[in-house]
């Protein structure tokens, strides 16, 4: 049976600074030395927000933090706190991990001249890129693989492009950092974190006129910063070509280049390969302390089609280690979101920063009727499945990767007890999580944040809701005591 298992495993021992703990364990950042004008003190008590505080030279024009101090308690904590407790989750604990070089993954804007290029992120509200060479949210090694570009890029003359004319070469660079190292000790993974560059390149493919000054820059890139150079910090070096107007980031055709074409990361306990083009998390660290909570997981649905190699790669380590089946499916989990939903005890949704497509909370609403009218049909499973025509579900079956046992029939009408949402957007958390209580179809049983995005206003966060209304916020209709679910 398709499952998702929940595990209570106890906090990984990376985290270096937990806000619902007293003491605070973090990178000591001296106070201000006082004016020359006053007797320095001769036991300086370090100020708690300066404690955790940013310090990041770009702070004023870079859009891409808003909180200068104590980032270990985003600003949104006290919301999120209180937000909870209103719907009966007095216990909202939060986990903060690293405040500082916790952003393994990064997406730049390339703008500026060849001469002098800009490589960062764009200015609140505008599109003027701001250089961004010491950010304090980067991984050390993501900054120093842009100052290794902004070298190639001034010395082979590179163009960067122009928004207004559609010309020059080099449109964006995403750099994204492998700590998965087993050849060191534990320890010295994250700080040795090697860099997979990919290069978002203004043409149509390897062929066009600017292809040479392409192949140079990975080469400069490579000879530069490769395994074979002082620095070593460069995994591999892709291409991504786009030529579209539109603000898209990236276009279909991906290239690789340079370097070890499979990208490792272990993150909660276990292996998991990415293409550049498969999402993947800013804030590795702080992702394996939330999929700690989680053990396994069985069906997976997603609508990026690249995705299924990386899924493949990662699937064929766990063989070994899990029992149950796992299996991946291309599909949009808003089309006929209740062919995902019947027959799995839990089910786990990790939406975009969007949320979650409201025919997906419909069918999550609408799971009492479901179970009603599973009671009362006498429909065989079994036919069911033999008869289905609807094509995106034909398709998806198509499109699947199967590992491990198949899934047994006799519970293929279950429905699901547990739903498990992880969320990047706290808006539409907020907003997904009042349908779903409204609906009293599911109560909210714990919620965990998570530190993911330091410096910022958003907080991961992991929810757990159990099927239909809670002990606490049933009419109570005795004095009796009911068992708390488990
Ligand atoms: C926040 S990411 C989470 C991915 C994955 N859980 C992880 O942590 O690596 C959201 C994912 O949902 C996928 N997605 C977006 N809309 C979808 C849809 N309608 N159906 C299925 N997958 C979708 C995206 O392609 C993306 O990989």
């Amino acid at each position: 049976m398709p499952r998702f298992l929940l595990s209570t495993l106890p906090p990984s021992p990376l985290i270096t600074c937990h806000a619902s703990s007293g003491t605070l364990r973090t990178r000591h950042i001296p106070p201000p030395s006082p004016p020359p004008s006053l007797p320095p003190n001769p036991n300086p008590t370090p100020l708690p927000s300066l404690t955790c505080a940013l310090q990041c030279s770009h702070f004023q024009s870079c859009s891409g933090c808003t909180q200068e101090l104590n980032l270990h308690r985003p600003t949104i904590l006290d919301e999120a706190t209180e937000f909870f407790k209103s719907i009966g989750v007095s216990k909202f604990t939060f986990d903060s991990c690293k405040l500082w070089g916790w952003r393994c993954r990064a997406k730049l804007a390339v703008r500026g001249s060849a001469k002098s290029p800009l490589i960062g992120l764009y200015e609140e509200g505008t599109h003027n890129v701001v250089d961004i060479p010491h950010c304090k949210a980067h991984h050390p090694n993501i900054n120093a693989a842009v100052e290794l570009l902004r070298q190639g890029i001034v010395e082979l003359n590179v163009e960067p492009y122009d928004e207004d004319q559609g010309t020059g070469d080099l449109r964006y660079v995403q750099m994204a950092v492998t700590t998965y190292n087993t050849s060191l000790r534990a320890s010295e993974r994250y700080r040795n974190g090697k860099v997979q560059v990919a290069l978002v390149w203004n043409s149509r493919n390897e062929n066009s006129y600017n292809s040479d000054k392409l192949n140079a820059l990975a080469n400069f890139l490579w000879r530069n910063g490769g395994p074979k150079s002082n620095l070593h910090l460069v995994h591999s070096v892709w291409a991504n070509f786009q030529t579209s107007s539109n603000n898209i980031i990236f276009g279909n055709r991906w290239r690789h280049l340079l370097g070890e074409k499979d990208f490792w990361e272990h993150v909660g306990g276990i292996d998991i390969s990415l293409a550049p083009s498969s999402f993947g998390q800013a804030n590795t660290r702080a992702f394996d302390v939330l999929l700690r909570k989680l053990q396994k997981s069985v069906r997976c649905i997603e609508i990026n089609k690249e995705s299924k190699v990386s899924f493949e790669k990662t699937a064929d380590r766990l063989l070994h280690i899990i029992e149950s089946s796992i299996s991946w499916h291309h599909a949009d989990a808003s089309k006929e979101p209740r062919s995902w939903i019947v027959g799995s005890d839990v089910i786990v949704v990790d939406p975009p920063r969007k949320g979650l497509d409201p025919s997906l909370v419909d069918a999550l609403q609408s799971i009492p009727r479901m179970e009603l009218k599973a009671k009362s049909s006498f429909e065989s499973p079994r036919s069911k499945d033999k008869d289905e025509k609807r094509p995106w579900i034909l398709r998806a079956r198509e499109d699947s990767v199967q590992i491990g046992s198949k899934t047994t029939s006799d519970d293929s009408e279950a429905l699901p007890e547990t739903l498990i949402y992880i969320s990047c957007g706290w808006e539409s958390f907020k907003e997904d999580c009042n349908s779903l209580l409204s609906s009293k179809a599911w109560h909210l049983e714990k919620a965990h944040g998570y530190n993911f995005f330091p410096g910022t206003q958003s907080i991961e966060v992991l929810a757990v809701f159990k099927r239909g209304q809670g002990v606490g916020l049933k009419k109570k209709k005795s004095g009796k005591k009911k068992k708390k679910p488990l």
